[in-house]
Parts: C-alpha cells; sequence; structure tokens
C-alpha cells in the first residue's frame, strides 16, 4: 500500500510530544511491514534540521488557493532518520511556520487550515495518489473534508482517510472565515450538526468533528479512552458525533519504537543495558546524578517526564516532589509548560528547590536528557487527569523504570498493579495503579512502591524485570493501523 501520513509534528525532527513519537513509529513499523510512507509536515522555522538528512527542493511555486487568491509555497524533501519528509513552505506575509514555535499563536486555526490545504494541493499537481491518507489531531481535522468536498472532484476520489485523534481536548474550533479561506465556501452546508458545526458553539466550525464526519475510520490511541471519549466528559464534547459514527470508530493502543527507546541500543545514554543485566542500569543512575549534581545515596529515584498542563495532573505532580523528598527518595522533573500560571508555578518550585540535593527540575524541552532519565531513575509518576494513550509509563517499562500511574485512559491498557490488579497474573504485572485525584491516593501508590523498593529489592527487581519484558513495540498496533487501511481501501 502506499500511504501518506500528514501531521503536524514527526519525531524527533518536529516533536512537541507524543504525537511526534506515533507519527514517526508507526511510519517505520509500515515501511518495515513492506508499505511505502511519505510524510507531509509543515517547514516550521524552529524544527531540528540536524535531524533532517539530505534537505532539498522538491517543488517549486506550489500555487495554494486561499481566500480569494493563492499563497505561494515551496516543498523542501528530505530523510528523517530514514523516513521521506516533505515540508510545506508558505512564502507569505502571514508567516504561518516562522514563528519560533509549533503551536499556541492566535491564528492557529489558519495556520493549520492553510496546512491541510496545502498538503491537498501537493498531492494533487504531483500526481501522488495515495491509497490511504492518514491525519492526525485538529490541525489536519479538514484534510477529509477538503479531499471528499473538493479534491474527489479533481482526480482524487480513490483516496481514503484514516483519521487518528491522540487528543480532544483540543479540536480547532474556529470561526466561518475558515471556510471561505479553504474554499469550502457554502456556510449554510457546513453549518449543521452531521458536518463542521461545534456541538458548543453553534456559531463555530470544529476541525476535529470534521475529522470525526468525513473520515472513513476514526480512532483514538487505546481502547479505554475509546471508550471514554464516547461515555464520559472526556470528549469534550464530541461524545455524541462519536456515537453517530461509532461503526467507524475504535481505539489502537499506540506503540513505542524500539530502535530509539530501548536501553540496549540507545544512543543518548552512556550504559547500555537489558533485563540481563541490569547493573548498568545503575551506572546510568549514578550519570544522572552526576549531570544533575544530586546527592550519590542508596535512595530510588522517582521522575515525572512531561508536558506540564492540567491533563497530565499537575497538582499530583507538585505533590509527588515534596511527598517523595519526605519519603527518603529523590525526585526528578522534566517538562515545559504553556500555560503562564502552571510555567511561574513550576519556576517557583525549581528555585525553591534549587540547593536541595535529592531533587532536580528541568524546565524546558529536552529529548537527549530525557533518555538518561529514563535510564536513570526507578519510578516514573504518570498522575494523569485524563491520558488517551501515554508513551511515557511505555517507554519506562522498557526503561526498568516502575509506572505508577493513574488508572485512566490508555495507561489502564498498559500498567498493571503489583498488588491489586485481578485480572493479570503477579509474573504479568508492572506497576502500580492508583484511582482518586486527591494527594492520599497518589501518597499509597507512592508508598508501596518504595516500601518494595526498600524493604524487597528482590521483589522490586522482579517487578522491573516484568516491566521490561512486556511488549509495547509497534509490531501489534502496526498490524492493526494495516487492517484499517486495508477495510477502508475495500469499501
Ligand atoms: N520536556 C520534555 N523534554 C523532553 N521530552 C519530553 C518532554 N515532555 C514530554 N516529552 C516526551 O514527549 C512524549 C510525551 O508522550 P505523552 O504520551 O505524554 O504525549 P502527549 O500527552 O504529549 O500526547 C498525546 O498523544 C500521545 C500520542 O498518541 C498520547 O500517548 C497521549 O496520551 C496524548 O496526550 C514522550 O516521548 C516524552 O518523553
Amino acid at each position: 500500500m502506499y500511504i501518506v501520513q500528514i501531521a503536524s509534528e514527526c519525531a524527533p525532527v518536529i516533536k512537541a510530544g507524543g504525537l511526534g513519537d506515533v507519527v514517526y513509529g508507526l511510519s517505520r513499523e509500515l515501511e518495515i511491514r513492506g508499505h511505502g510512507v511519505e510524510l507531509i509536515l509543515p517547514k516550521y522555522d524552529c524544527m531540528r534540521y540536524d535531524h533532517i538528512w539530505g534537505l532539498h527542493e522538491a517543488y517549486r511555486d506550489l500555487m495554494v488557493p486561499w481566500f480569494d487568491g493563492a499563497i505561494r509555497c515551496n516543498v523542501d524533501c528530505g530523510w528523517v532518520h530514514g523516513r521521506l519528509c516533505f515540508f510545506i513552505e508558505p512564502l507569505s506575509e502571514d508567516n504561518f511556520f516562522n514563528r519560533g514555535c509549533y503551536y499556541g499563536c492566535l491564528d492557529d486555526h489558519l495556520r493549520f487550515a492553510f496546512f491541510s490545504k496545502a498538503a491537498l494541493e501537493f498531492l494533487l499537481v504531483t500526481n501522488k495518489r495515495p491509497d490511504v491518507i492518514h491525519c492526525h489531531d485538529w490541525q489536519t481535522g479538514l484534510v477529509p473534508v477538503m479531499l471528499f468536498e473538493i479534491y474527489k472532484y479533481h482526480g482524487m476520489e480513490n483516496q481514503r482517510v484514516s483519521y487518528t485523534i491522540h487528543n480532544f481536548k483540543h479540536q480547532g474550533v474556529a470561526g466561518a472565515n475558515v471556510l471561505w479561506a479553504t474554499g469550502l465556501n457554502n456556510e449554510p452546508y457546513y453549518f449543521t450538526e452531521d458536518r463542521l458545526m461545534d456541538n458548543t458553539h453553534p456559531t463555530a466550525i470544529n476541525f476535529m468533528k470534521g475529522g470525526i464526519v468525513y473520515s472513513n475510520f476514526v480512532n483514538t490511541v487505546s481502547p479505554h479512552h475509546a471508550w471514554e471519549a464516547r461515555f464520559t466528559e472526556v470528549g469534550c464534547g464530541l461524545g455524541k458525533t462519536l456515537y453517530d459514527h461509532q461503526h467507524k470508530f475504535g481505539g489502537v493502543l499506540n506503540g513505542i519504537d524500539y530502535e530509539v527507546w530501548n536501553p540496549v541500543v540507545d544512543r543518548y545514554i552512556p550504559y547500555h543495558y537489558s533485563s540481563d543485566d541490569l547493573k548498568s542500569k545503575t551506572l546510568n543512575k549514578k550519570a544522572l546524578r552526576e549531570r544533575l549534581w544530586l546527592n550519590h545515596s542508596d535512595k530510588p529515584i522517582i521522575c515525572y517526564i512531561g508536558r506540564l498542563d492540567d491533563q497530565k495532573g499537575v497538582h499530583l505532580v507538585h505533590h509527588a516532589i515534596y511527598y517523595a523528598l519526605h519519603k527518603k527518595a529523590q525526585f526528578v522533573l522534566l517538562g515545559a509548560a504553556t500555560e503562564p500560571g502552571i510555567n511561574s508555578w513550576f519556576w517557583h518550585e525549581k528555585n525553591h528547590l534549587n540547593t536541595n540535593p535529592d531533587c532536580h527540575i528541568e524546565l524546558g524541552f529536552n529529548e537527549e536528557l530525557s533518555h538518561l532519565i529514563y535510564a536513570g531513575a526507578d519510578m516514573i509518576v504518570v498522575p494523569s487527569n485524563y491520558e488517551p494513550c501515554g508513551l511515557t509509563q511505555m517507554i519506562g517499562l522498557k526503561y526498568g523504570t516502575v509506572p505508577i500511574v493513574r488508572g485512566v485512559g490508555g495507561l489502564v491498557n498498559t500498567v498493571f498493579d503489583w498488588d491489586y490488579d485481578e485480572n493479570k497474573p503477579q509474573e504479568e504485572r508492572n506497576g502500580f495503579v492508583f484511582y482518586q485525584t486527591d494527594n492520599g491516593a497518589i501518597e499509597s501508590a507512592i508508598d508501596r512502591a518504595i516500601d518494595l523498593w526498600y524493604k524487597s529489592p528482590k521483589l522490586f527487581r522482579q517487578l522491573m524485570i516484568q516491566g521490561m519484558e512486556c511488549d509495547y513495540s509497534w509490531n501489534h498496533p502496526g498490524a492493526q493501523y494495516v487492517g484499517i487501511y486495508d477495510h477502508i481501501r475495500h469499501k
């Protein structure tokens, strides 16, 4: 099959979070399975150009219709760790992708509506006719809308779209001007409940809803979150739309790329190790302490790696820091906040704890450091309010870093409580799970983890090894996506 992924991120060249990992890892897995894969991405000024090999001009003067005129674009092409990527560069005063950031601009809806339109225009004029176009999240929700309302009539009638939702919180809710910009000019036609009209704000359109309504198949990134999205408030107003389209909606658990996230081959950690040889994990722990100026002691290290926002349960992350220190553990946090209030809160904590030899708070995005933390820590906390899949607990497992998680979304499908899981035998359990959102809940899970670490090191080691032996590679999800592509192609 010939598959084109259209996305706003692809790790490691463009990565704000888990979306980037998934776009890269899935593409690689599809290629291993013998399929042809190409990616279309925005050409951001701030992306990691050092991860692109052979960047060159692929197409000049792509004229992309936009409002009453057109925006001229160049398309560059290069390989990101073996994946063939096309980067769209609009040449207009809007400066859509020269903002020094990936997201967070007031006109994000226009930036990504334009990108979606440009990606389709590029496929059209270059005569690329993929069997399946795979889009991700709200940024590319308009791709299937434009494909089936416009491009289908220009020679793209055989393309099918698979749409993956990584986060229901951000849906791309915008005004009617986006319709005029993208050539979807018929306002009354699109402003209906069964098309693009936002379920909560009837005067706005919703990109993600468009993705759900128009795609041939829609999924979120774990089976449990697929259920939550339909039946609880985490669907953020799209539950009804998902219900109406339930025949083409499901959950596919993400994988992680074991070429990138694997202590046996990881190129960012000083000492490689596997479940047969955990001694070198201790050397990484030492290296982590040296790097972050932490005390060398016999304490366990608990870490948190991830975006600092409401989704991730920042109050519990914050509480976990102080509770861990109180329980004779060390704590390492690596995270970035986009919300100013959360950002200044954690800067305050960083300053406050700056001289504490058992704690390090690193605020910012640092891919290389994240690898060393996964390898050097003993436990990782993931106390999310909601979590569509969650990659950090799966990476933690692979590195023998025992996850302590809240039982929501994909965390339910991947972490099984050492003491209490009723559905898994002891030898298949791999972490600690709590359910409530109060401090007491995370405290009791941390207590159990730290107790096991101090009092029963052999059992803790067994728990680590059981986690390392879980298979959360792309192998299984890769097969599921190929099944989905096959299904929509032959419909
Ligand atoms: N400051 C930092 N420095 C370096 N690396 C950092 C970092 N902050 C985060 N990362 C890395 O970014 C990734 C985050 O993965 P998550 O599963 O937490 O994704 P996120 O919530 O962004 O995305 C959404 O999409 C993913 C993919 O589908 C879902 O798993 C998830 O539930 C959903 O919320 C990990 O690789 C992590 O190591």
